[in-house]
């Protein structure tokens, strides 16, 4: 298990490039075994969840290749339905393939996805949905076998915008018979990134980035070339890292528009921001402001994946804040770790309390999951002293080569 250390204190000043988007790149990845044919996806990020999905598409006889960040799917050669368990438990993702592989063989079996711990995350909407659309799901011993002589197209009202709802559908519909409406579907960015690389392989989708989406179904679809869009939570990962050390960070590669929640609680911390539609600079500020509530919300609203590393900055804030975290059931487990370092934080249920400290101190602390494990190493860049974050393998998840990026800003981290 790494270890990553940091010697607080480094104001980051420079230029980062942001990688492509995991969320994005997983189900277009899981996509691809619709098509039976060679997909050129770019922009992939070099990232833990990217290496198990590579390996889940090669244990069920695609080929897949990486050169950089250009990873190339060959999904002819597709041989089972069964996708490997040991692989399934070690990412939450896994579960898309669900979609797409009920579209490619009308059968897949597949064990219950693990993933991060940030409470339950059942996946009663994914199946519902896909019985509606004429899938026979049994389950036993935490397998679920899924099978469907004819898919048929319906109309499908979500109880929540769930994403991976909303991309299993969009996968298992694409070849169905007829028509099917997605309503309350997820708005998220990495929707309308499925949805363009589906349409480019010759799907009829419409509608995703709002809350009604239609497919219409076709017989075949083709292989593509595809560029993943810039990953939004790693950007704004980065822009904490800037905000929490009074920094001056350039961020390149993104997408603006995707960001909007996040730039609006900087600004109102007191951080200032300047940008065009792929480039931004933000500047900290000398005391870090506390805001108003902040309460996680499906897209546009704040993502719960920003929920622990805005938590990191507010604990030095001036003031008091609130998180409100309504999006998953227990997702502070980063705050005892904040503790360890100083910060005054109280939650009951899904409500925290942080009071602003002056400082934070340097501790020996636990990544318990991704954006947790982010959101120390963001406290550790900004605490007095030593930092020792122990779990470093949940932050490799998501971030492509996070400590070369901020060696390169300026702060003081080692791997170990
Ligand atoms: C790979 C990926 O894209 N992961 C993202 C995706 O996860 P994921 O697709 O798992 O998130 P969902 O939008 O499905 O989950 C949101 C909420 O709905 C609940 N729910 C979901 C499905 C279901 O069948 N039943 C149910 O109750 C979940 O427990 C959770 O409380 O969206 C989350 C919410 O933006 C992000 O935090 C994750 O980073
Ligand atoms: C919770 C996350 O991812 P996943 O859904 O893959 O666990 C995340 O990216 O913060």
């Amino acid at each position: 298990m790494g270890k990553f250390i940091i010697e607080g204190g480094k104001r980051l000043v420079g230029e980062v490039s942001i990688s492509g988007a995991k969320n994005a790149a997983l189900p277009i990845l899981a996509a691809t075994v619709i098509n039976s044919d060679i997909n050129t996806i770019f922009n992939i990020p070099d990232i833990r969840d990217v290496h198990i999905m590579k390996k889940i598409l090669k244990s069920i006889g695609c080929k897949v290749e990486k050169i950089d960040d250009i990873m190339t799917v060959d999904t002819k050669s597709l041989n089972t339905a069964k996708i490997p368990e040991d692989l399934v438990r070690e990412m939450r993702s896994s579960i898309i393939l669900m979609g797409s592989m009920i579209s490619r063989l009308g059968e897949v079996i597949v064990s219950y996805p693990g993933g991060c711990e940030i409470g339950p995350r059942p996946i009663d909407l994914h199946l519902k949905a896909l019985r509606d659309l004429g899938v026979t799901i049994n389950e036993s011993h935490g397998f679920i076998h899924c099978k469907a002589d004819k898919l048929k197209g319906c109309e499908i009202q979500l109880d929540y915008p769930s994403v991976g709802a909303t991309e299993n559908i969009m996968l298992a519909a694409t070849k169905a018979e007829g028509t099917t409406i997605i309503r309350n579907a997820a708005r998220e960015p990495e929707i309308v990134d499925l949805q363009n690389f589906l349409n480019a392989c010759g799907a009829k989708i419409y509608g995703a980035g709002t809350s009604a989406i239609r497919i219409d179904g076709v017989k075949e679809l083709r292989g593509v070339e595809h560029t993943v869009i810039p990953d939004r939570i790693v950007a704004g990962t980065f822009m904490v890292a800037s905000a929490i050390t009074g920094g001056e960070v350039v961020l390149k590669n993104i997408e603006v528009e995707h960001i909007q929640s996040i730039i609006a609680k900087l600004k109102e911390a007191g951080c200032m921001i300047y940008n065009n539609c792929t480039t931004l600079k933000i500047v900290g500020p000398k005391k870090v402001r506390a805001v108003e509530t902040i309460r996680t919300l499906p897209y546009p609203g704040f993502p719960t994946d920003m929920q622990a590393q805005m938590m990191a900055l507010l604990t030095i804030a001036d003031g008091t804040s609130i998180i409100c975290e309504t999006v998953f059931e227990n997702r502070f487990k980063h705050v005892e770790e904040l503790l360890r370092m100083g910060a005054n934080i109280k939650t009951e249920g899904r409500v925290a309390v942080i009071k602003g400290v002056k400082e934070l101190t340097g501790a020996k602390v636990t990544a318990k999951d991704l954006r947790g494990g982010a959101c120390l190493v963001l406290a550790g860049l900004a605490a007095k002293g030593e930092t020792v974050i122990d779990n470093i393998y949940h932050i490799d998840r998501g971030y492509e080569e996070f400590d070369k990026k901020l060696i390169s800003l300026g702060a003081d981290i080692r791997r170990i």
